[in-house]
């Protein structure tokens, strides 16, 4: 690992419009450049983080783990306006030969970004493998996947979202209101608006957690207390906790950044600032996320082109995206395992490619998007023989992209029954398989290998027991039909069980 600090003695112009007349960004590396320089994994860090992404993304980043020194060049950089080693509000403000402070211009996301920039063309990354953010950092990677689509391979996004909401602009004014009510934040000095810091992230906190962590964690246990609650004294300790690492004008503006995050600005819509997303995306959501709720994450999955969407269930509310590690390393390392791209997602109908391998597991609604990548590369397989023609269709699960083309292309290679019930899911189903999530992580996961003599596949398959619980040797392409018609009337057939379940357990 090495701590290193970038001096950028330029002025550096901001999204306000403003300047600042040179920068500083701190960062960390870790590992190193493979040969072919396509090793890169860039992490954003969310509001309060650091540069040192092995400290606070244990189990996800570090030796042994997913993310780690020996396969990857790891690189993580303090955010603009924070207070570990990147330029903020309590940097020298040559103007005045004293700290910012309250003067520190307002920031941006993309300001954000732009400093990165910077750090990506001094390190002479030309591309980064992996670009991954929770929450402040998701809306980093965003904007920057969104101006810089050739750059990123994999965008991989957690509770996060495309502008922010007024239900989080409101929580962050609430922290605002807290630290300006602190007259010594008026001071202007390192230590101001401490008092007010401490209300801020207490006030924070119950956005980051939920009613259930608080009744878990801090229950009480003496019926005949009526002070000195344990829920008192944690919000006092985590207040603490926070004011001795932080400083409010740090705080204040760097939440101000969240509010001001909305990826349209300046773009026809949000809708197609999202479109230009060339990276292969998965958005991961958490399922008790107050803050950022999974309904921010679907829409995000309905319009970054092919886009894969998996919700963690957890209990830790919004920073189940700090803590959650075990789930996320599941999760992405399946994902970073299915070799798609981003071409192919966005507009290919006819695909050059015929993968490898695939994975499946997780939610009842991620079965259906990797069934799609399944039939999709076999159908790319069977008609690689004679037939040139290539299909694939995981673009299939997203309406928007090209949906009546490849129903009439599936309606060629499938007969009329299997296409008619296939067809019916696809067009009405999107949103109804979304209602499944309370099925994920139900099923397990089993290999299964196709070998038709020219080609050999690989698949891990979902599999309850019911679904797929053999191997396929394809022996010419009538039996692959066959073994494909028979799959497609297992999958209806368990979402058919599946449908009815939910229904009798409502
Ligand atoms: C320089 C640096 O410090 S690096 C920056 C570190 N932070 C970050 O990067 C931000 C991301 N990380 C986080 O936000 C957090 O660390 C999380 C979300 C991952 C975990 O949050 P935590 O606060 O560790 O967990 P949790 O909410 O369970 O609180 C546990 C802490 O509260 C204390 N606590 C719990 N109940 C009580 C109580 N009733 N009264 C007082 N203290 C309590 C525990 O003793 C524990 O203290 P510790 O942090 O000193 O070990
Ligand atoms: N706990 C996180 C939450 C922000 O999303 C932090 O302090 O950075």
């Amino acid at each position: 690992m090495s701590q290193e600090i970038l001096h950028y003695p330029q002025p550096f112009l901001l999204e306000c419009g403003k300047t600042l007349p040179q920068l500083q960004i701190t960062y960390h590396t870790y590992g190193t450049y493979n040969p072919e320089k396509n090793n890169v994994i860039w992490v954003c860090h969310a509001l309060t983080a650091n540069a040192d992404v092995f400290d606070w993304w244990k189990g996800l980043f570090g030796s042994g783990c997913l993310f780690n020194p020996d396969d990857y060049f790891i690189v993580c950089a303090n955010i603009l306006g924070s207070c570990y080693g990147t330029t903020g509000p309590l940097a020298e403000n040559i103007a005045t030969g004293a700290a910012y402070f309250q003067l520190f211009p307002d920031i941006s996301i993309r300001d954000m970004v732009a400093a990165h920039e910077i750090l990506r063309q001094h390190l002479g990354i030309f591309k980064i493998y992996s670009l991954i953010g929770g929450s402040l950092g998701g809306q980093q990677a965003l904007e920057w996947s969104i101006q810089y689509p050739d750059l990123i391979e994999n965008l991989l996004i957690v509770a996060t979202n495309a502008s922010h909401s007024p239900w989080g602009i409101a929580f962050n004014e609430a922290q605002r209101m807290a630290i300006r009510a602190d007259e010594t934040y008026n001071l202007n000095v390192p230590e101001g608006g401490r008092k007010g810091l401490k209300a801020a992230r207490a006030v924070a906190l119950l956005s980051y957690r939920t009613y259930h962590t608080y009744g878990r964690t801090q229950c009480e246990t003496d019926l005949n207390k009526t002070d000195n609650f344990k829920a008192s004294s944690y919000q006092n300790y985590q207040g603490d906790k926070l004011v001795n690492r932080f400083n409010a004008y740090s705080y204040v503006s760097l939440s101000k950044t969240m509010d001001s995050h909305n990826v349209g600005r300046n773009q026809p819509s949000i809708e197609q600032a999202l479109q230009q997303i060339k990276a292969k995306t998965l958005v991961i959501g958490i399922s008790s996320d107050l803050l950022f709720p999974p309904q921010e994450q679907q829409y995000l999955t309905e319009h970054i082109p092919g886009a894969v969407y998996h919700e963690i269930d957890s209990f830790y509310g919004h920073d189940g995206f700090l803590i959650e590690t075990e789930k996320l390393t599941q999760l992405i390392e399946t994902f970073l395992a299915v070799p798609i791209t981003p071409q192919l997602k966005l507009d290919k109908m006819i695909s050059q490619i015929v993968k490898e391998e695939f994975y499946f597991r997780g939610a009842f609604m991620s079965l259906f998007i990797d069934i799609e990548f399944l039939l999709g590369d076999t159908i790319a397989t069977i008609l690689t023989g004679d037939n040139e023609l290539k299909l694939n269709l995981i673009e299939f699960v997203n309406p928007k992209l090209m949906l009546e083309p490849k129903l009439s292309l599936l309606h060629k290679i499938l007969n009329q029954k299997y296409f008619d019930l296939y067809s019916k899911k696809y067009k009405d189903g999107i949103n109804e398989l979304r209602k499944f999530t309370d099925l994920r992580n139900s099923f397990a996961h089993k290999r299964i290998s196709i070998d038709n003599g020219n080609k050999k596949l690989n698949f891990i398959v979902m599999d309850n027991g019911k679904l797929i619980d053999n191997s396929f040797t394809f022996e010419n392409l009538e039996t692959k039909f066959t073994e494909l018609k028979a799959l497609l009337t297992l999958v209806n057939t368990l979402h058919d069980e599946i449908v009815k379940s939910q229904t009798d357990k409502a």
